[in-house]
């Protein structure tokens, strides 16, 4: 009996476990911890019959002073534990790298006769040519013995997994397939080359080729735990296919619970990609890409939502994106209120009777060649905004703040050089300007969390609403202050002239001092001054709603606190004297934004 395997335990393999953990834990969700098991039971369930055999037929052996004792099926116990501590270290390993990704985008809808066929079967066909030559090798029984054996076992779970995946292990970034294979590779190499010089474990002579990659680690070795860390990314890898099949199409999967059962993730799998909607995932695709490119506190802060819900919600930025740009970035006086009525005539078709189901009840997958607003989506709306409206899950959200968010937006449109101050005169109107334009948008985040996680009493959800609601208006103050500038120069003033006169300034001095080349010391004081005020108020609404995220479904509270204390740290970083400005906006360093997103989902700020 000896320690000495439980040390190499104790040195490599379990630091990096504890490390890893307290990294993801804050992230680590139902579905994570259901994979977690599931990787680690397939690599235990598969692994034991093989090592056991191994050691049986005295290729691998453990001197009996290096292990505790215990053994299962002739393994000892640490061995297994080896199991069980690499494939979750991996597992952590790709999760956390993987948090980012919205799996859907990386879905292929496939055509007959292209290039995915090819990339399947030349996969397939490595593999069993690799097989055929690991039999032979087990068959000859000379020195190719252990190399032959490896291959046997790992390869057709490789191939399997590559039958079911290829897609998804071709299309996904290097930073969720090949890091997390490498790295656990790279250091397994390591550790095995200081057990095997230290006699922990030892390959007997015979049935190995003798060929090392470095001095002391055996090329068996190397390939051993290569392959290893492979198999059990490919199985992650497919788990996220499935998953992924399963969330972008409710027209083939209705419903997805919580946990999908191992047939479910199969049948996903199943699915042939020819039947793929193309739409949604170029949809997605075009919505995912929207946001990553116009707002890093909301993309960082979607990575916390999880299935459905994230895809519905990075739509609905999407909509309220296009919308907004639609409305705003026309030079023209007659567009910008065409575009209005469009997006108006829109609702009014997707909310009309016919659509929305004559009892009440939603209707699931949209169906285009009845869909009125689809039809009317598809004529009027530019390439780049249709895919986003005809996805616009409209049948899990109320009418009434999609309206409101346009006659917000239409406040917007009597901004002009003889009314800098447009709508904006008092301190009520910003108020309401606010609420219509991110008051609106937090009701409809609000709704969908509710559609996904059901089960909240209606006075609860009530509460709910208007703390979002208010929640929605500091986040708007605060867009404002960081605006302060940019508008100015869009010849806009969204701050209540009451304010402005206190500083002895008029929303046209107000647009010509920032407008102008160098402002003067004394107006920048002033600009501050108009500035604390607004992040002022963004605070006193911030502080009537934050609480209220504790009573929203468990599963999106962590995710909308990430939400909003990333945007909200926009207006702490603007309190602080000679914060980071880019591109004319206050920014949030990015170590600050991952920080700030990290302690936002390990609970309230204090
Ligand atoms: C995680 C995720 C993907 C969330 C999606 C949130 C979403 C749908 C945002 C839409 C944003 C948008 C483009 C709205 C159009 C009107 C507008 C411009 C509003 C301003 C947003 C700022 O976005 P951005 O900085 O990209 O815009 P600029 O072009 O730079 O001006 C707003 C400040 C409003 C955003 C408001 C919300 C997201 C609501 C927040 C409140 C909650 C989520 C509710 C919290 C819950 C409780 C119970 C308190």
């Amino acid at each position: 009996m000896g320690h000495d395997y439980a040390l190499v335990h104790a040195k490599y393999t379990m630091p990096p476990a504890l490390l890893l953990s307290i990294i993801y834990a804050p992230l680590c969700t139902k579905l994570d911890l259901y994979k977690i098991g599931f990787l680690v039971t397939i690599a235990v369930a598969s692994t034991i019959p093989w090592d056991s055999y191994l050691i049986r037929t005295g290729i691998w052996s453990y001197p009996p002073d290096v292990i505790l004792g215990p053994t299962l099926f002739d393994i000892p116990l640490e061995e297994v534990f080896f199991f069980v501590i690499q494939t979750f270290n991996t597992t952590l390993l790709y999760l956390l790298l993987s948090k980012p990704i919205l799996h859907p985008v990386y879905l292929v809808k496939e055509k007959k006769g292209d290039s995915w066929t090819y990339i399947k079967v030349i996969g397939q066909l490595a593999a069993a040519l690799t097989i055929k030559k690991a039999a032979q090798y087990v068959k000859d029984g000379t020195e190719k013995t252990y190399l032959g054996l490896i291959l046997i076992w790992a390869v057709p779970f490789l191939l399997l997994l590559w039958s079911l995946a290829y897609q998804f292990l071709i299309q996904l970034p290097p930073t969720s397939t090949v890091i997390p294979i490498a790295l656990p590779t790279l250091y397994l190499w390591i550790v095995d080359t200081l057990a095997m010089k230290r006699g922990t474990w030892v390959i007997e002579s015979g049935t190995k080729t003798g060929w090392v990659l470095w001095p002391g680690l055996e090329i068996e070795e190397a390939i051993f735990f290569l392959l290893t860390n492979c198999l059990i990314v490919f199985g992650l890898v497919a788990f996220d296919n499935a998953t992924a099949i399963l969330n972008t199409f409710p027209a083939h999967f209705r419903r997805v619970p919580d946990l999908p059962s191992p047939v479910l993730l199969v049948r996903a799998l199943l699915l042939p990609a020819s039947a793929y909607d193309d739409d949604r995932i170029i949809g997605i695709q075009q919505a995912v890409d929207r946001l990553r490119k116009k707002s890093r506190s909301f993309y960082l802060a979607s990575s916390t939502f999880q299935g459905r819900l994230r895809i519905d919600l990075v739509i609905l930025y999407s909509f309220c994106r296009v919308a907004d740009d639609l409305i705003d970035s026309t030079d023209t006086s007659s567009e910008p209120r065409e575009w209005l009525q469009k997006l108006k005539t829109y609702l009014d078709l997707s909310y009309s009777d016919a659509v929305q189901g004559k009892d009440g009840r939603a209707v699931d997958a949209k169906d285009a060649n009845q869909d009125p607003g689809i039809l009317y989506a598809e004529q009027q709306f530019p390439q780049n905004a249709k895919l986003t409206l005809i996805l616009l899950p409209t049948h899990r959200m109320a009418k009434e703040p999609f309206y409101e968010l346009l006659k917000g937006f239409e406040m917007d449109l009597t901004f002009g050089s003889k009314t800098p101050s447009g709508p904006i005169k008092t301190e009520a109107d910003l108020d309401l300007y606010g609420a219509r334009v991110a008051g609106t948008v937090a009701l409809l985040c609000i709704q969908l969390v509710l559609f996904h996680y059901p089960g909240t009493s209606e006075s609860r959800a009530k509460l709910l609403m208007a703390a979002g609601h208010d929640m929605g208006i500091a986040l708007q103050y605060t867009n404002i202050a960081r605006d302060l500038g940019v508008d100015a120069r869009d010849g806009r003033c969204y701050v209540p002239a009451g304010w402005l006169k206190k500083e002895k300034l008029t929303s046209e001095s107000f647009i010509a001092g920032l407008k102008g080349g160098t402002p003067e010391a004394f107006f920048l004081k002033k600009v501050e001054t108009v500035r604390q005020r607004l992040l002022e108020r963004a605070f006193t609404f911030y502080q009537n709603s934050i609480g209220a995220i504790e009573q929203l479904p468990y599963p999106a509270r962590a995710p909308m606190r990430v939400a909003v204390e990333s945007y909200m740290q926009i207006a702490r970083e603007l309190q602080r004297p000679g914060y980071k400005v880019k591109g004319g906006r206050a920014t949030v360093p990015v170590l600050k934004r991952l920080w700030v997103a990290w302690s936002a989902l390990i609970g309230p700020r204090r």
